[in-house]
């Protein structure tokens, strides 16, 4: 069984450093920080800093008990965003906002305004905590379509019967593609993206939330890794960069704003329905192509692969792999874009998503040397992890790999 286990589970312990500190004046300068607005003035990597911080003091000081309803009772809080989303509360919480001088809602007035009986429409709002202005304005951009994304996942309903999948496979970690939580929750035999190819609606929220900035990282790569140095070609006809199951290129078109002069051509794959709704400007190429079919693109410079692989079990992406592998040329490489798991101090976020990884895909985020073993397995070698000085561990790295050569 995985570490996410444990991560996620894990009692409070105190240390002796903890007990021996000045409590009255840290309480008062967490206070202070909170009802101060200091705190929106946070770049990024500091915000995602003081949040891994809170939640390594949150589980030192938080009681078994307040862990354990805590834990129980999150399942809440998740059906309360979707129904949240079904009742178009985000929006009414916005509108009334909108319309009060400091910005302020009273939960009566929603009731007006969402087809929903005042008790019920009272508790849904409550659950969700409605008084964060900054979440309230995330939801009503992300939102819509990532409470679709999760509710298509089946994550939810996947999670509850989880206990009986286990029973019934054994207590295994699932590592069949066709034999999920997800599969075993959906009662389906096809894998989730053919699922999702017959959904458009769904189809649609799974790729805007793809595309979406949430998924981007605090530090983009294009800032720690040395594009300019690594990515050259001769000629502006040669490939300088696939991105391989790309979605609708997001990627792809902030590279091409942030070195417009860069000569060689981009070029983004992905499954026929994917590709058809992309709205990508000129100057990056669309082309269909099954990432477990061969290669048409041969000796491209660099092959991208963002989110892609942890959606695989092992034996899937060393097929993967495999593909680009055959296409590569000496000097290509491969960019694996993804997180790499620490082995310590593992944010829960990162706990959460190698949870979604097993549950949605019997698959996983992998730790360095599991990307190590996995890369190996198909013929590649890593050259180097890539990481922003200081990130969190719920930062992306980029793994650059190389053919590797006997001998
Ligand atoms: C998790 S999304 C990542 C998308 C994008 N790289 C990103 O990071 O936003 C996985 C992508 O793989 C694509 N995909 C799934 N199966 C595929 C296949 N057999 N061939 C090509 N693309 C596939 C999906 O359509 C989707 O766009």
């Amino acid at each position: 069984m995985r570490w996410w286990l444990f991560r996620l589970t894990k009692l409070p312990t105190l240390d002796v450093e903890t007990l021996i500190m000045d409590f009255p004046q840290l309480i008062e300068s967490i206070q202070l920080a909170t009802s101060s607005s200091n705190l929106e003035t946070l770049d990024p990597q500091q915000q995602a800093q003081l949040y891994e911080a809170c939640d390594r003091l949150r589980s030192q000081c938080e009681s078994p008990l307040d862990k354990t309803l805590r834990l129980l009772y999150t399942c809440h809080q998740a059906i309360a965003v979707r129904l949240a989303v079904d009742l178009k509360l985000f929006d009414a919480i916005a509108n009334r906002a909108s319309e009060d001088e400091d910005g302020k809602v009273r939960v009566g007035q929603l009731s007006e305004d969402v087809k929903a009986d005042p008790k019920l429409d009272h508790e849904v709002t409550c659950a969700i905590g409605y008084s964060q202005a900054t979440y309230i304005r995330y939801f009503l951009i992300h939102a819509i379509h990532y409470g679709l994304y999760f509710d298509v996942l089946d994550v939810r309903s996947s999670d509850i019967l989880l206990p009986e999948y286990f029973k019934e496979k054994g207590w295994k970690t699932p590592d069949d593609i066709d034999d999920s939580p997800w599969n075993f929750a959906a009662g389906s035999k096809c894998g989730y993206f053919n699922y999702m190819a017959s959904k458009p609606y769904y189809q649609d929220a799974f790729d805007t939330v793809m595309a979406s900035p949430y998924r981007r990282d605090e530090k983009s790569w294009l800032d720690f890794f040395p594009v300019e140095e690594k990515l050259q070609v001769q000629s502006p006809s040669e490939v300088l960069l696939v991105d391989v199951g790309g979605g609708r290129g997001k990627d792809l078109q902030t590279f091409r704003e942030r070195f417009p002069d860069l000569p060689g051509r981009l070029v983004l794959q992905d499954l026929a329905h994917v590709c058809g709704t992309s709205d990508i400007p000129g100057g990056i190429e669309t082309q269909i192509h099954n990432f477990f079919d061969e290669q048409p693109i041969k000796g491209a410079k660099a092959y991208y692969l963002r989110t892609v692989l942890h959606d695989w079990p092992d034996r899937q992406a060393v097929m993967i792999l495999s593909r680009l592998r055959e296409a590569m040329a000496p000097d290509s490489s491969l960019l694996i874009h993804e997180k790499a798991m620490p082995e310590t101090n593992i944010p829960w976020m990162a706990a959460i998503g190698d949870m979604t990884m097993m549950t949605a895909f019997s698959s996983l985020e992998r730790n360095k040397n599991e990307w190590e073993t996995l890369l190996k397995k198909a013929g590649l070698e890593v050259t180097q992890f890539w990481k922003p000085e200081g990130s969190s561990g719920q930062q992306q790295v980029i793994i650059e790999c190389s053919i590797h050569i006997a001998g």
